[in-house]
């Protein structure tokens, strides 16, 4: 994986100066507006993206804007089960969690993730605070049951999996006005303090509606929504998705992103993205350039 230094070592100092300058009018237009960020699993792998990843979040935090983080790790969960000699099984782009994988989830995501997230902005020259919906109780679910879409009229029990009831956004204004970086692990509380598995594209939606974020941007695996024939495409429409579910285009872990995203357009989100986390500086190119990367989602 290629670095900053080897992408821009042949650029002459005057386009690099360019670069610098076209970032100006995105810097105001952003200004102490909120961007929330959901950092996919199936991107982390590399550590030198991981590096570029969290340096990025700095930057926009210094030039005056309010990054928020939501990491997911489902690879990285799958991993563990692994080793436990379970295989993780997934239904509509839903992990199926049972209290063993609970355990898992909650170790793998609200700690060994989210504390290298955390370490890494941190090592960035940033101030991260890691969370999870657990902390002030700030993401409340309760069980979520799903609609079995072979039998519409059947609801299909996947275990301790989380259906977001409310989120308070408190903690989250605290922390950006201290100048500090929310880095939150997608797990909610139950009314008994029970923990639940919540899909980390649902946290990131929500959080963004509920915050009135300017942008929700979603990096991933892919260069962003492929149609039918494996092309990118750079904007979608809730019409669109709709034939694209219909048709099998649309799949696995892209049904909850997609569903997220297109709430959260719906719900003022300004911008939607589903952005290529593999690209280095996906998230500078997306927030800071006028080229976008990947597909935007409109809300009509
Ligand atoms: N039409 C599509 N366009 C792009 N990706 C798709 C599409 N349909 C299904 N996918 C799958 O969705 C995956 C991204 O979702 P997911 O695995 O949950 O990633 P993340 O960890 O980033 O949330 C892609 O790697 C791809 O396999
Ligand atoms: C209920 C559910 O599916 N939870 C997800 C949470 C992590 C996640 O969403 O991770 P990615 O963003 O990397 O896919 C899971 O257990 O995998």
């Amino acid at each position: 994986m290629s670095t900053t230094n080897d992408l821009i070592s042949g650029i002459t100092p005057h386009a690099k100066a360019a670069v610098l300058s076209e970032a100006l009018p995105y810097i105001r237009r952003f200004q102490d507006k909120t961007i929330v960020v959901k950092y996919g699993g199936n991107a982390m792998t590399d550590p030198a993206l991981k590096l570029g990843f969290a340096r990025d979040v700095v930057l926009l935090k210094l030039v005056g804007m309010n990054p928020v983080v939501v990491h997911g790790g489902g690879p990285q969960i799958d991993e563990v089960l692994k080793k436990v000699g379970k295989q993780g099984t997934f239904i509509q782009g839903m992990r199926v969690t049972d209290e063993e994988t609970m355990d898992i989830v909650e170790m793998v995501l609200g700690g060994h993730v989210n504390k290298e997230i955390v370490n890494l902005i941190n090592q960035a020259g940033g101030k991260a605070v890691g969370l999870t919906g657990q902390d002030g109780s700030f993401i409340r679910a309760t069980k979520l049951m799903m609609p079995n879409k072979d039998k519409p009229d059947e609801m299909l029990d996947i275990g301790l999996v989380g259906d977001i009831s409310s989120i308070d956004p408190t903690i989250i204004n605290f922390l950006d006005s201290g100048d500090f970086i929310p880095v939150i692990a997608p797990i909610g509380v139950g009314p008994d303090g029970e923990s639940y598995n919540i899909n980390a594209d649902v946290v990131a939606g929500k959080l963004a509606e509920i915050l009135k974020a300017e942008k929700l941007i979603l990096l991933t695996n892919t260069p962003g929504v492929l149609d039918k024939a494996g092309n990118l495409l750079t904007g979608i429409t809730p019409r669109d998705v709709d034939a694209m579910i219909a048709d099998g285009t649309l799949s696995g872990g892209m049904l909850p992103k997609i569903g997220s995203a297109l709430d959260a357009a719906r719900s003022g989100v300004k911008s939607v993205h589903i952005i290529d986390g593999r690209v280095p500086n996906a998230l500078l190119l997306e927030v800071l350039t006028d080229d976008g990367v990947g597909t935007l989602i409109k809300s009509k």
